[in-house]
């Protein structure tokens, strides 16, 4: 990093969301001018996003074409994560504006709330505790994972460690995705399914990951839920809008889903009344889109992201050799 010093000094670059320490001291040791703005309002973020040349950004901020076509300077965004779905590729591309992630830094903690969910669900971790914070002594009875079939939907970095996880707990494993995964199943002794819909039907678990794109939007529908077995349960930690809400709700009304665990929903907090239902739902497991937070997650985010951003930068500049 000390060699591209000379070409970063004075880069002007916005961070508009939490991120380790890591990240805005890296940007500092090369001399960029960082404004760290967590939070920042959208109205913000218009109103100023004109004076930078690299944004850094995570799941919250939404750089569409509208902030792109105000943002005249900019060079680079950086999503300090994985998901690029917030990030409009097309507009930026373009304007000739990079942009630069963090694919692998949140895999195991991903994983880890993936399983975490899982056996959340399965115990029926949700009721016994609300019981216990009531002062309630009474047991309530789950299923074990062990000997049940997981079905991992979109078998990437994420879908393959959860797999391997779920197989220590002695889960039997029905991989899905569109690319061909044979080599990676073989080595995890994952079955590889024909089609979505097959790995649906034979499943106790679901569990989802895959990206957003407009192929996978709303992936999970009525047609799906319908080719699910009865009193299954579902996992999502990659994106919201992978699942139809309004179909979710349909399911575990009908039982066909017993237990919904969801780290993501469409909208971020829960904006329509499908939405809205679902985080009331006695058996939907809620949590805050917390798969990559965690304090070691979050720092290989910011060293991925700094290196990728600055040799961006630097490239942009004209001056990364
Ligand atoms: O895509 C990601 O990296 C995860 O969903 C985490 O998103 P976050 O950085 O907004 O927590």
């Amino acid at each position: 990093m000390e060699k591209l010093r000379p070409c970063l000094q004075g880069a002007r670059v916005l961070v508009t969301d939490p991120v380790d320490d890591l990240l805005l001291e890296a940007l500092r040791a090369v001399g960029a001018q960082v404004d760290y703005r967590p939070g920042i309002s959208r109205g913000e973020l218009l109103a100023l996003v004109p004076r930078y040349e690299a944004l850094v950004v995570r799941s919250r901020t939404r750089v569409d074409r509208e902030v792109l076509e105000r943002a005249g300077n900019l060079l680079v965004v950086a999503r300090a994560g994985v998901g690029l779905d917030n990030v409009d590729l097309e507009a930026a591309r373009e304007r000739k504006v990079r942009v630069v992630n963090a694919p692998g830094a949140a895999t195991q903690s991903v994983a880890e709330l993936t399983i975490a969910l899982m056996i959340a669900a399965a115990r029926r971790l949700r009721e016994s505790m609300e019981l216990a914070s009531r002062g309630v002594w009474k047991k309530v009875v789950g299923v074990e994972l062990y000997g049940k079939t997981l079905a991992v939907v979109g078998f990437g970095r994420i879908g393959r460690r959860v797999a391997e996880i779920a197989r220590a707990i002695g889960m039997d494993i029905i991989a899905y995705d569109v690319v061909d995964i044979r080599g990676h199943a073989e080595k995890l002794g994952a079955r590889v399914a024909e089609d979505l819909h097959s790995a649906l039907a034979e499943a106790d678990v679901v569990t989802l990951h895959v990206p957003l794109t407009p192929d996978t939007y709303h992936l999970m529908s009525w047609e799906e839920f319908k080719a699910m077995k009865r009193g299954s349960i579902l996992v999502n930690t990659s994106r919201g809008a992978v699942v139809d809400s309004e179909a979710l709700l349909w399911a575990l009304n009908e039982g066909v889903v017993a237990t919904a665990a969801l780290d993501v929903l469409e909208h971020e907090p829960p904006a329509t009344e499908a939405e809205k239902r679902l985080a009331q739902h006695p058996r939907v497991i809620l949590t805050t889109h917390i798969g990559a937070s965690t304090v070691e997650a979050q720092r290989r985010v910011a060293i991925e992201t700094v290196r990728r951003l600055l040799e961006a930068l630097a490239e942009a500049r004209g001056c990364s050799r």
